[in-house]
């Protein structure tokens, strides 16, 4: 956790300031008990009201000095540590972003949500509570030494009640701080079922299994309920026994001062004073020891955070990566093979094809043939592990990710969509293009209607995840913002499966003009929408089952006419 700190650098001066406006407030604290002992033991035993006034005085200004003190530090603290949080969440996502699918795959996205924002909080914490962490000691061990001063027989009375008090604070912490571990663990759970439960309501829903969901989640929520009271109730037990063990110490203290005020070896203000040391040594004690609750849960966190920062991502552009010049690039794949990390299988053997500019490269096959692990690995989103994949002539790692990407028209085989407007949604694709380029886009990709239809036209509101749409809208969505573009490659990834025959064929038709030049890869699973393609790809168990156009593959490859029998025949009953 304390390599996190480094991020206060920037901080430095703020720190200084925070960190020497606490020790005067503490010093500022530890002075106004002597200032009372004074007001006491001189002038209200000798009635100087003078000295009274003017002591009053300026304790009164002493203590004022403390709260300016303190409010100019937590000013300064809450500034440093929100600032703090802003850097630390920016600096976890910027690094996230850099991660290939590779390392998501390996964190999971709920725990990088999870890291992003409960965790820094927990560390940010620990940065609020910086004033403690120089207040809590400055004053205990100013505290003993002022009471010291004071009464250095008495003294001993209240350093004897600190190991006790010490002790019975460890004791209530080493039953306690396990379960703070557990309790996170719980909450981890409650997490896990409200997620599930609020992404798959449909599914519950359709199935009803509501009353089910619903006992998995009573039951998550009593676990961690109970496991919290456990917690709690030992930690309220703290405040009570160091209480007890505390106004013990003040009646031992009063029992002796007032021996040592009738032999005349202490003055009445002397023990008002070092009652008051003693309630500030107690109070500083109370305080550090939230400090060590506070740290194991934050620094288990920092550890945390602090896995997700050691990651390098295994994809990233090399020094002398190029930039790929605009241009209509051919694809070529040579002998590619490719395992998912942690897979026994590869999910792509031997694959070698072309696509050239102004062609359609179709691929089909059955699901898990591997049709969308090639669209990732001429992504980029994973490396290869063998063979080659050139663009343009120039092998994949040599060119700049933003550059390749830049190229790339993709539409995901889910459509993704933000929260925004519709036309936000299609100008993702980039960011310049004009209102009219983007009505452009949407007309090309059959979705100009339901757009006018829609309450405010290209200015609708789309919700998370676009979830105020149809499965096909959203589609048409997704391949307007690639078209909005206009890039030198399109990936359609089954981009047209949620569309109906008719939508389906006039898309096509209105892709074919406007993306005439481009190289285009559409992975299909009906043959209707890649009958026509200048090259087919027959993909089955991750190996080239045929290349060839429609024809030619009905004459020569056996899985292609079987996919071909069984949708034909599926048609026919239909
Ligand atoms: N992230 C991943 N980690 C491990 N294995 C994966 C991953 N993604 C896919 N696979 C495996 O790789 C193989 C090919 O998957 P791929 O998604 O490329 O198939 P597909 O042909 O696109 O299928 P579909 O038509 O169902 O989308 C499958 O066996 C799948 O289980």
């Amino acid at each position: 956790m304390f390599k996190l700190f480094r991020l206060l650098k920037p901080y430095r001066i703020s720190v200084a300031a925070i960190i020497t406006l606490m020790l005067l407030q503490s010093l500022a604290q530890l002075y106004l008990p002597t200032l009372l002992s004074d007001i006491v033991d001189v002038g209200v035993l000798k009635g100087d009201v003078a000295y009274i006034l003017r002591f009053g005085a300026y304790m009164l200004l002493v203590a004022m000095g403390a709260m300016v003190c303190v409010i100019i530090a937590s000013y300064l603290l809450a500034r440093t540590a929100t600032g703090f949080g802003r850097d630390l969440r920016r600096k976890l996502f910027s690094h996230v972003e850099s991660f290939s699918l590779h390392e998501f795959d390996k964190l999971g996205t709920s725990s990088l949500i999870t890291r992003t924002t409960n965790d820094i909080a927990q560390v940010q914490q620990v940065i609020v509570m910086m004033r403690m962490f120089i207040g809590a000691p400055t004053m205990l061990i100013g505290g003993v030494i002022m009471a010291t001063y004071k009464d250095a027989h008495l003294a001993i009375v209240l350093i004897s009640v600190i190991p006790i008090l010490v002790l019975a604070i460890v004791g209530i912490m080493l039953k306690g701080l396990p379960l703070f571990k557990v309790l996170q663990v719980k909450i981890d759970g409650i997490n896990l079922v409200l997620r599930e439960h609020l992404t798959g309501i449909r599914v519950i829903r359709a199935f009803n299994r509501s009353g089910h969901e619903k006992q998995k989640f009573e039951k998550a929520n009593l676990d961690y309920t109970q496991t919290a009271i456990k917690v709690n109730t030992i930690m309220a037990t703290m405040m009570p026994v160091m209480m007890l063990v505390f106004n013990l110490g003040v009646v031992v203290i009063l029992w002796y001062g007032g021996i040592r005020i009738d032999q005349n070896q202490m003055q009445i203000g002397d023990l008002m004073a070092f009652i008051q040391y003693a309630m500030q040594i107690m109070f500083s004690m109370f305080m550090m020891t939230m400090i060590f609750m506070m740290i194991p849960r934050a620094s288990a966190s920092g550890v945390r955070i602090n896995e997700v920062l050691a990651i390098t991502s295994t994809i990233h552009n090399t020094e002398k990566a190029i930039s790929l010049p605009s241009n209509h690039a051919a694809i070529e794949f040579e002998n590619v093979t490719f395992s998912y990390p942690g897979a026994e299988q590869p999910a792509i053997r031997n694959v070698s094809f072309r696509a050239e500019p102004g062609e359609v490269t179709a691929i089909i096959g059955g699901t898990g043939s591997g049709k969308t692990t090639l669209i990732n690995l001429l992504l980029r989103f994973y490396d290869i592990n063998t063979g080659s994949i050139h663009v343009d002539g120039h092998p994949l790692h040599t060119l700049q990710l933003e550059s390749l990407r830049q190229h790339i028209g993709y539409v995901p085989q889910k459509a993704a969509l933000f929260s925004g407007t519709v036309a936000d949604n299609i100008r993702f694709g980039r960011e310049t293009a004009t209102d009219e380029e983007i009505k452009q886009a949407a007309a090309t990709a059959q979705a100009a209607d339901f757009i006018a239809e829609l309450k405010d036209g290209y200015e609708s509101q789309l919700a998370q995840g676009g979830t105020n749409l149809s499965g096909g809208q959203k589609q048409r969505l997704a391949i307007a913002r690639a078209l909005a573009r206009k890039p030198d490659i399109y990936v359609f990834d089954d981009s047209f499966s949620a569309l109906d025959f008719k939508t389906d064929a006039k898309l096509r038709a209105a892709l074919k003009v406007e993306t005439e030049q481009a190289t285009k890869i559409i992975v299909a699973q009906r043959v209707s929408t890649i009958m026509d393609a200048n090259r087919i790809i027959v993909l089955e168990d991750g190996c080239i089952a045929g290349i060839g156009t429609h024809e030619e593959l009905m004459s020569t490859c056996d899985v292609y006419q079987e996919i071909v029998a069984s949708q034909l025949s599926e048609e026919e009953i239909a």
